[in-house]
């Protein structure tokens, strides 16, 4: 990765059973190498394939560990040296977000984005010396233009938005917990996840409908010296 402040990379998921039994064709290659993407009108023959290209490319036999190592690491490493950093993953309703984001247990290459970076945060944790750390996590939802918090005492409770002078812009009242390890952080994601409005899509049987945003906040300080990050 180059030093760019903002990278685009695209995943392609496998044609699932509905789209399989439409007929549905794969209308994208990839050239993996180039982390180009080429989309082919179908029955057009003649027109050549749309050109698109990335910071990277994983197509529907790349895990979320390839992904991860290639394209989140650089970007978690960074906060653990006391940058901030943000991974959005947008698309349609059933394009695989949530199958990113949050992941499968098995096969354990396709664990999600944010277990693994709750693992790398706690594995930096164990090896750096002479230096304290807090972890906090929050976890809040954008549903219908309301805030709520998947980690609050009232879920249902609507958040107000604010902007602080030096912050910037913050939820107001957004619970912050504190968590110790990788098991603790994993049961913040899961509480939250089922406290998502979730409904059926025709695209998407399980679509959480809403977007979220789940933080780790991480300060350390140097033990004996007192910088704090
Ligand atoms: N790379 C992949 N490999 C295999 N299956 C996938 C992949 N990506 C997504 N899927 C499957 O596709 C379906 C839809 O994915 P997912 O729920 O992650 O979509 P989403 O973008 O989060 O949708 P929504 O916005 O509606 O919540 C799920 O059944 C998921 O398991």
């Amino acid at each position: 990765m180059g030093s760019e402040s903002v990278k685009v990379v695209v995943r392609c998921r496998p044609l699932n059973d509905r789209e399989t039994a439409l007929g549905s064709k794969m209308v994208l290659t990839m050239d993996l190498q180039r982390c180009q993407c080429f989309i082919k009108k179908p029955m057009s023959a003649d027109e050549p394939p749309k050109q698109f290209t990335f910071d990277g490319t994983y197509f529907t036999d790349q895990t979320t560990e390839q992904m991860y190592n290639e394209s989140a690491y650089p970007l978690v490493e960074g906060v653990t040296e006391g940058y901030n950093g943000t991974i959005f993953a947008y698309g349609q309703t059933g394009s695989g977000k949530s199958f990113t984001m949050q992941g499968v247990t098995e096969p354990p290459t396709q664990r999600g984005v944010i277990p693994r970076a709750f693992e790398h945060i706690f594995e930096s944790i164990q090896c750096a010396e002479n230096t304290k750390f807090l972890v906090r996590a929050s976890y809040l939802e954008i549903y219908n233009e309301e805030i709520r918090d998947l980690l609050g005492s009232d879920t249902k409770q609507r958040l107000e938005l604010k902007e602080h002078p030096e912050r910037g812009v913050y939820a107001r009242d957004l619970s912050m917990h504190t968590v110790h390890n990788v098991a603790e952080c994993e049961t913040m994601m899961e509480r939250g996840w089922r406290n998502r409005a979730v409904a059926y899509t025709l695209m998407n049987k399980d679509s959480s409908r809403s977007h979220s945003i789940f933080s780790i906040h991480l300060e350390m300080c140097r033990t004996g010296q007192g910088i704090r990050m």
